[in-house]
């Protein structure tokens, strides 16, 4: 939570209206979504099936079936304005297929090397977004290789020369000056690159001291090989449109990406990772194959990660242990989540603040305690009625069903399932208002500072 406070907006999604167009008509299946991605928080996003959140998950990616027309808004992440080539040309009156999936086509080519790098998707069954035929270390490897071959340059070369004595005066001050003069020293020593191999160490929790250090020590014996050398120099040196060169450099990098799978693997709490690491998909567990989905989606220390439901298809005590291991990566990785689940009891163990969706907006978000304790908008206080919970005689659902997102109906969209529903809210549609500096809701009963 500490880290909301520092408010580093890393995601700005603006009035994103976008449209299914089918042989059934068009579903309008985002009709003007906004919202702020702080960094190091988890936002949850809730709705019933249909509400538009996978489609809202994928939107931000740029993700998108050829029959998707984004008409109006736009994704921010870091400052990239990632949808652009997406946007409604003005000239352009009727939806035309073909130019769309032109558009989509050039999109994916853009994003290419933001997607995974900047932002990345968990989903909600990891053996589709696994490759069964390699083994998972090398899936991790590739991720890193695909966007930051240097990254693994530096590794595999700082170890190379490192020797015990300048391990020791790094593990003395890691020990006495900490985390930022280490890291400092590591630059002035020409050794970056290391310094991420000492901290996956030195941050573990399930080894002693004197361990850790014993393994830092150990860091020095893990020597390139004569060949391995050779590949990463002509890598190096520009032989990479050379194919039998470029495969040896390859072939060293992805060693180099071995090791970091395994690091990332320990940390993500998996059981002999450097045995874990040459298995194939078929042979682990569903909720070992998510935390391998989860380790490429941090490989290459992304802004934003996207889940979309990543604990539905897992059993109760292995969606528990994935949901302790998403509060811890928050704070470890200085990574935001937005994380999307029907599930609101899901949403209240990882959430900061909670998002609520309804046919193709949110109509209402703030911290999650304030979602929780003081919900304002009458969709809202009916999701929270239908939470299942042990003292509950009978399940309790929201009445009526979400509108057909082909004729949204006009005014407030929730106006025919409101129990509060006023002339008002049959004509236009409310506008968001901030009922506190967290707190935002669309609802005609609820008053600019009401809270205040
Ligand atoms: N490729 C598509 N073609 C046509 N309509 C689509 C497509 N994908 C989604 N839709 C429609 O968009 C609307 C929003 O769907 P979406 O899957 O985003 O909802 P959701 O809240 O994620 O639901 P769920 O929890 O069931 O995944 C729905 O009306 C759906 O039928």
């Amino acid at each position: 939570m500490s880290q909301i406070k520092t408010k580093e907006k890393v995601l700005e999604v603006e009035n994103l209206r976008l449209s299914f167009y089918t042989r059934r008509g068009v579903y309008k299946a985002l009709r003007g979504a906004s919202l702020d991605l702080y960094s190091g928080e988890v936002l949850g996003l809730a709705g019933e099936s249909g509400s538009g959140k996978s489609t809202l998950g994928l939107a931000i990616m740029g993700l998108l079936p050829r029959n998707a027309s984004l008409e109006e808004g736009f994704v921010i992440l870091d400052g990239l304005d990632l949808l652009k080539t997406l946007r409604h040309d003005s000239n352009q009156k009727k939806f035309n297929i073909k130019k769309n999936e032109k558009k989509i086509k050039r999109l994916n080519k853009e994003l290419e090397k933001v997607r995974g790098s900047k932002i990345s998707m968990v989903f909600q069954e990891p053996l589709t977004a696994l490759n069964p035929v390699l083994p998972v270390g090398y899936q991790i490897a590739e991720a890193v290789y695909f966007h930051d071959p240097e990254r693994l340059i530096r590794r595999a070369l700082s170890r190379n020369r490192v020797d015990q004595e300048k391990l020791r005066v790094l593990l003395t001050i890691l020990k006495t000056e900490g985390e930022e003069k280490f890291i400092q020293k590591i630059e002035e020593m020409g050794l970056n690159g290391l310094d991420e191999q000492i901290l996956s160490i030195w941050r573990r929790r399930d080894v002693h001291e004197a361990r850790k250090e014993k393994m830092i020590l150990a860091l020095a014996n893990v020597k390139l090989s004569k060949l391995d050398e050779i590949g990463i120099s002509f890598y190096l040196s520009g032989g990479k449109s050379v194919p039998i060169i470029s495969r040896v450099g390859k072939n060293a990098l992805i060693k180099e990406g071995y090791r970091l799978a395994v690091e990332l693997l320990t940390f993500l709490g998996i059981p002999h990772p450097e045995k874990v690491v040459k298995l194939y998909p078929h042979e682990l567990s569903g909720g070992m194959r998510q935390r391998i989905v989860i380790a490429i989606a941090l490989a290459n220390y992304p802004k934003v990660v996207i889940m979309d439901e990543p604990t539905s298809a897992l059993d109760v005590t292995i969606q528990a242990q994935i949901l302790d291991l998403i509060k811890d990566l928050k704070s470890s990785f200085n990574t935001s989540f937005i994380f999307i689940s029907h599930d609101l009891s899901v949403l209240a163990e990882v959430s900061d603040r909670i998002g609520i969706m309804y046919a193709g907006q949110i109509v209402e978000i703030g911290s999650a305690r304030e979602i929780f304790l003081e919900p304002l908008h009458p969709y809202t206080k009916a999701l929270i009625e239908a939470i299942p919970t042990m003292d509950k005689t009978s399940l309790k659902t929201v009445p009526g069903s979400v509108p057909d997102m082909r004729y949204p109906p006009q005014g407030c969209s929730f106006s025919p399932r409101c129990p509060f529903v006023m002339d008002e809210c049959k004509l236009r549609q409310p506008d968001m208002v901030k009922v506190s500096e967290t707190h935002s809701v669309a609802c005609f009963l609820a008053r600019k500072g009401d809270k205040q």
